[in-house]
């Protein structure tokens, strides 16, 4: 699919995907997260994104959102779904679901959403999908005790670009490639023309070395699972609470056991040879002067309890030359001091668990001529030193080479392991939606061959038992709509009998089946229509300006009104009485002819009947009465019925209790 082809994607948004991998597959995949990778693409924009992408799919040009309030109805049905999901990701995933006026479209969307009512939303799994957010891509990694190097121009700038970890440098020669080795721990050869020449140092030559990143550089690999620990063990904890374990992308244990086995900034954590290494080299210098003390104690101590018989010479030597008390402790003191040099060594070995050949070197460092306070051979320690340091150096590389090759393969996995995560947080987002509201997945009929809707020449819609998640009562307190209209109508109805609210259900489950959701009802048909046209009520009359703007609008919504569904609420609330009556007359016998569906709710259904040229359908929301001052209304409109003003009810009332003439004479005029 051409980029710049779908809707919505411009030349720089273009731009922008081509830097992905494979910019066509993953915009048609939806994946949000994966769209959002390109560089300045935000969640939102790739929602955007995949929705262009999958109106480009059906060829779904139409806009069926065709006012200000169906784009609000659609925003709310919308957060009743989004405010079920747990992460970001699948709020803005939720996003790609909008009213669609193709049937192919729908059906796919309808597939997608049974399929994830069939999930049971276990708040543990929901628990487990707070940590789990799109994998990242950390920053470089600059890894500096290894470099590569080449001969070749093209080589060395491919080698910049492939792994930028490391420094590439260039050499000539044998010779450049030894000092490189001076400088570096290891040094990696591109070039296969070096092979078998015979450098000291660790060089090797290895011309797959840009292929291979993850023997090159395990940093990188080591880096990104590093990153991203939290979010895979969120994903991890996703699949087991989900019970879907066995069936992830990736063996779960083997990948648990490779993340324990890495330290947040990349390194390696859990071995206990690695451990020790990095503890000695650590605590060489304090060992080594806590390894004096014992020695000085056990010297002071030693001398404590000795009499030490002194020869005059060496008497006088003292007093003349200063003191040669390491001769004097050579003699009187040799075994007391050569105890005491073991006791240091001993303390060196065992606070530094060392191996028998480090032992060796450990030994070293104390041995020199006797003095006291004792004395280090400070070359020694830094024998030791180096030595413990590149064993501890060999020893990470290793390891760390061998988790990257473990882990190597759970790398693209692991993509798969989170997209699946949070694709179920989509799924159980749509599947909590529908309990929570009783939803079913409604019929959605398209045009028959002839252009006409199927079953009849205008399908419109047909509710039964609809609730709306969006009055202003508990959701446990709605009464049940039922409702159908096929062509246009007028719905009348007593005062806050819920004439507003029908339109708004009317208009919360047609935009839901459109987008392929389940709608809160029983059960529930809609017709495929192009357009959605809900009208608001008008805040109050409108001057001369905007009425004529208003009846521009209408003017422009009766051309061409095929497939059309037009909800109006009191358009009366415009102008005066009089008029209003002719203009909604003159609007439903406009629409009559067309194979539109329209509800009109307004409170002059009498006027607008007597004002219209053809028999104009009126439904109405009636009072059963009056309780206790109250009106106990039946919600579902009667087909084909005017129903009762509030008014009418209450003169009704009073002419039934009361003995007075005035009542009755009243009643009769309505
Ligand atoms: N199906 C329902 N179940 C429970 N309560 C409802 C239902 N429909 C409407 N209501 C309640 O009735 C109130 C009034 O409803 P609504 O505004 O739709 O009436 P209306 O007939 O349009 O009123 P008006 O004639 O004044 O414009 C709502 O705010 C809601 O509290």
């Amino acid at each position: 699919m051409e980029l710049e082809a779908i809707p919505g994607v411009g030349e720089k948004t273009a731009r922008a995907l081509r830097a992905l991998d494979d910019p066509e597959a993953t915009v048609e995949s939806g994946d949000v997260a994966a769209i959002a990778r390109a560089p300045g693409v935000n969640e939102a924009r790739a929602a955007r994104v995949a929705r262009g992408a999958i109106r480009k799919r059906h060829d779904d040009a139409g806009r069926v959102l065709a006012t200000d309030r169906s784009r609000e109805v659609y925003r709310d049905a919308l957060g009743l779904l989004t405010e079920r999901a747990v992460t970001d990701y699948a709020e803005k995933r939720l996003e790609t679901f909008y009213p669609s006026g193709s049937g192919s479209r729908i059906a796919e969307a309808q597939a997608f959403a049974a399929d994830a009512m069939d999930y049971d939303p276990d708040p543990t799994v929901l628990d487990a999908l707070a940590g789990v957010e799109p994998l990242t891509d950390p920053a470089t990694v600059r890894v500096r005790d290894r470099c590569l190097a080449t001969a070749d121009a093209e080589r060395y700038a491919e080698a910049e670009a492939a792994v930028p970890e490391l420094s590439v440098e260039t050499v000539e020669d044998a010779r450049d490639i030894a000092e490189l080795a001076r400088s570096y721990a290891t040094v990696i050869v591109l070039d296969e023309s070096f092979a078998g020449m015979d450098v000291e140092g660790d060089v090797h030559v290895r011309p797959d070395a840009l292929e291979t990143p993850a023997e090159t550089v395990p940093e990188r690999l080591l880096a990104f699972f590093a990153e991203n620990r939290d979010r895979l063990e969120a994903a991890i904890g996703v699949h087991e609470a989900a019970g879907i374990a066995a069936d992830a992308p990736a063996d779960l244990d083997r990948l648990r056991d490779a993340l324990a086995r890495l330290d947040d900034d990349g390194t390696i954590v859990g071995d206990a040879e690695l451990t020790r290494l990095t503890d000695a080299v650590d605590d060489l210098d304090a060992a080594v002067s806590t390894a004096e003390s014992v020695a000085d104690d056990r010297l002071r101590e030693a001398i404590r309890e000795r009499d030490v018989t002194i020869e005059g010479t060496d008497f006088l030597s003292l007093v003349e030359q200063g003191a040669r008390v390491d001769s004097l402790l050579d003699r009187e003191l040799a075994d007391e001091y050569d105890a005491a040099m073991a006791s240091a060594r001993d303390h060196l070995v065992d606070a530094l668990e060392l191996e028998p050949d480090e032992a060796e070197l450990a030994g070293r460092v104390f041995g020199g001529d006797p003095s006291f306070p004792v004395d280090h051979d400070e070359t020694a320690v830094s024998r030791l030193e180096t030595e413990l340091a590149a064993a501890r150096d060999r020893r990470a590389a290793r390891l760390k080479a061998e988790l990257a090759d473990d882990l190597g393969d759970l790398r693209e996995p692991v993509e798969a392991l989170v997209r699946d995560a949070l694709e179920l947080d989509v799924e159980l987002a749509v599947a909590r939606f529908a309990r929570d509201f009783d939803c079913v997945l409604p019929e959605v009929v398209g045009p028959d061959e002839d252009g006409t809707a199927e079953g009849g020449e205008t399908a419109g819609f047909r509710i039964e038992g609809g609730r709306s998640p969006l009055l202003d009562v508990e959701f446990a307190e709605v009464d049940p709509v039922d409702y159908a209209v096929s062509g246009t109508t007028l719905l009348s109805g007593v005062n806050s009998g819920g004439k507003t609210s029908t339109l708004d259900l009317v208009a919360l489950v047609v935009v839901l089946a459109q987008m392929g959701m389940p709608v809160p009802a029983e059960s529930a048909t809609v017709e495929r229509f192009e357009e959605i046209h809900y009208y608001a009520k008008s805040q109050g009359t409108l001057d001369a300006g905007a009425f004529e703007a208003t009846l521009r609008d209408f003017g422009d919504l009766v051309e061409g009104a095929d497939g059309r569904l037009v909800l109006v609420d009191e358009l009366e609330s415009i102008t005066e009485p009089g008029a209003s009556a002719k203009i909604i007359a003159g609007i439903l016998e406009a629409l009559d002819g067309q194979d539109a569906t329209a509800v009109f709710v307004s409170h002059l259904a009498r006027e607008i009947r007597e004002a219209a040229d053809f028999d104009i359908a009126v439904d109405g929301i009636e009072a059963e009465g009056l309780v206790d001052g109250e009106l106990r209304v039946n919600r579902s409109p009667k087909k084909g019925h005017l129903a009762r003003s509030t008014p009418e009810l209450i003169v009704e009332k009073l002419a039934g209790d009361r003995e007075s003439d005035f009542y009755g004479t009243l009643l009769e005029k309505f």
